[in-house]
């Protein structure tokens, strides 16, 4: 018989010897070190084609992560699937881009594309958006209208201008007579439209207000917005306020009206469910927030982004069905499971480890626990909910009650992102601290520890290059790096196989392997022999 497991994924600890910026590498970090030297560990793929993209310069992220985590297998993924059905043709079939075309030349309206404006192929890739405006000049529709949400998260911090430039040019090679596209309105990510799991929906209401009702600062072009308030604050791009794009008599250029269609060009989850929540279920009692206009539109998604909820109805590429999640196997065997995390990444440890399904497979056997997090700037308090995490976890642990216990701590990539190495050093050092805890628990219930991460970030906090006086550049994106994998406490003779092409997904089999199972016929192999 096996033993109990816990899982640790350390969200964006990258594991690498490049030591130019790399905030994981310089913390003070003794538990990990411990683990990835007296224990059996190795490090593992979290990027690339090994968990499902398009190729292997693309980096890794939270969704793909926890997806492959969670089921054992390589999907493709959104990023790679969209490409193709672009590529085919086959998107410009989908009843969901030939209803919106219909709707919007039906009713005279415009066709408005909302989404992240960069190449970051996390959430989005502007290569999607600029053929969807090609091929909606050939449908024959008037007024098109891009409602550009920035990035500097997924690409460098103040790339915006580049991706605008780029948009502007494109949409000035369409325009003519017939045609009509512009930018209407825009943001930073991290302010208005893409929160996620609930963490702040006054972002979502903001984002309301500025792409549908034109309700915001006003500026003549997104070029002259993104540069005034640089100027002004020396926002980055993820955090730039929002903005109207209005003309000379400071009418909004595009607002969503009656009788228009809208398409969100992201191609991930989690920070397009609540904006989708609020275009599908507006009209049919939502309430997410008052005193706004609710026009009549329709609305679809690139792709469908809750398989449990349906959400939102209307989408253009089918996502990957993942099946056969090691959530659904354990509860086929009876194991009781416990998820935790805080906000910010709870969604990672639920609904993307189940394969972006929202609802539990049993609620008699899986327990899940949200600890709110703040809504601060991370690098401000570094250690996050850390210790939160580790009291429920340990608590769990306690109780004897479950079998796998898996938990997400945020920091060294929530804090990564912001772009502060030092405090980024202290969110890695954090989340150690926190391990001795979670160690002398499993040493005294007898559980294996498992450590991994999703990808890499903290790893890596300097970009190319430096700024005028010489300091480094901050990079707030994801890296490309390995993760590191180790076992503590593991069955007596527990011993890593040799190479080195394992990735994330084969860390289920590993897991169950542990726990005394046979691995479903479907996942990849086990790690450990
Ligand atoms: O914050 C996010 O949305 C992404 C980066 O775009 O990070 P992660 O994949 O770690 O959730
Ligand atoms: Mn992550
Ligand atoms: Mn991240």
């Amino acid at each position: 018989m096996g033993k109990p497991v816990v899982l640790v994924v350390m969200d964006g600890v990258g594991w690498t010897e490049k030591d130019h910026g790399n905030a994981v590498l310089h913390a003070y970090k003794p538990q990990i070190d411990e683990l990835m030297t007296k224990w059996p560990h190795t490090t593992i793929k979290a990027s690339g084609v090994a968990v499902g993209l398009p190729t292997d310069k693309d980096m890794g992220n939270s969704e793909v992560g926890h997806n492959a985590l969670g089921c054992g297998q390589i999907y493709s993924q959104g990023a790679k699937l969209v490409n193709e059905s672009i590529e085919s043709g086959k998107i410009y079939e989908s009843q969901a881009w030939k209803d919106a075309v219909k709707y919007a030349k039906e009713h005279d309206g415009k066709l408005h594309f909302i989404g992240l404006l960069s190449d970051g192929n996390v959430h989005s890739n502007i290569n999607h958006l600029i053929a969807m405006l090609k091929e909606s000049k050939k449908e024959g529709l008037k007024q098109v209208r891009v409602h550009a949400l920035l990035d500097g998260r997924d690409v460098p911090e103040t790339s915006a201008l580049q991706y605008v430039d780029q948009l502007e040019d494109v949409i000035k090679s369409l325009n003519d007579d017939n045609y009509h596209c512009a930018i209407a309105s825009g943001g930073g990510r991290m302010v208005i439209t893409m929160d996620r799991y609930e963490a702040d929906w006054g972002m979502v209401e903001k984002g309301w207000h500025i792409h549908v009702m034109g309700d915001g600062r006003k500026f003549s072009s997104a070029r002259e917005a993104i540069e005034t308030y640089r100027k002004e604050g020396g926002y980055t791009d993820q955090y730039l306020p929002g903005f109207v794009v209005a003309d000379k008599d400071g009418n909004p250029v595009g607002t969503i009206d009656d009788g228009d269609s809208v398409i969100l060009f992201n191609f991930r989850g989690d920070r397009a469910v609540e904006i989708s929540k609020a275009f599908d279920y507006m009209n049919k009692g939502f309430n997410a927030f008052d005193e706004v206009k609710k026009p009549k539109v329709y609305y679809a998604g690139m792709l469908q982004y809750d398989g449990d909820l349906k959400l939102p109805e209307h989408f253009l590429v089918e996502p990957p069905h993942i099946e056969h999640t090691m959530s659904e196997y354990l509860v086929q065997k009876g194991v009781h499971s416990f998820a935790c995390s805080e906000t910010q990444k709870f969604g990672h440890v639920t609904y993307f480890w189940n394969g972006n399904r929202s609802e539990k497979f049993s609620d008699e056997l899986e327990d899940w626990v949200e600890i709110p997090s703040d809504i601060i700037p991370f690098d401000k308090k570094p250690w996050m909910k850390a210790c939160e995490i580790t009291d429920k976890m340990v608590e769990a642990i306690a109780s004897g009650k479950y079998q796998f216990l898996r938990c997400n701590y945020p920091n060294g990539d929530m804090v990564g992102h912001t772009g502060n190495y030092e405090a980024t050093m202290i969110g890695v050092e954090s989340v150690d601290l926190m391990l001795r805890r979670l160690m002398d628990a499993c040493k005294k219930y007898d559980y294996t520890l498992i450590v991994t991460a999703d990808h890499g970030n903290s790893d890596e906090m300097y970009d190319k290059g430096t700024n005028p006086d010489g300091s480094p550049k901050p990079k707030t994106s994801h890296s490309l790096a390995r993760v590191p994998f180790a076992i503590y406490n593991g069955p007596e003779g527990t011993e890593m196989k040799e190479g080195d092409d394992f990735g994330l997904a084969n860390v289920a089999a590993t897991v169950v392997k542990i726990l005394g199972y046979e691995k479903p016929e479907w996942w990849l192999e086990s790690i450990i022999k």
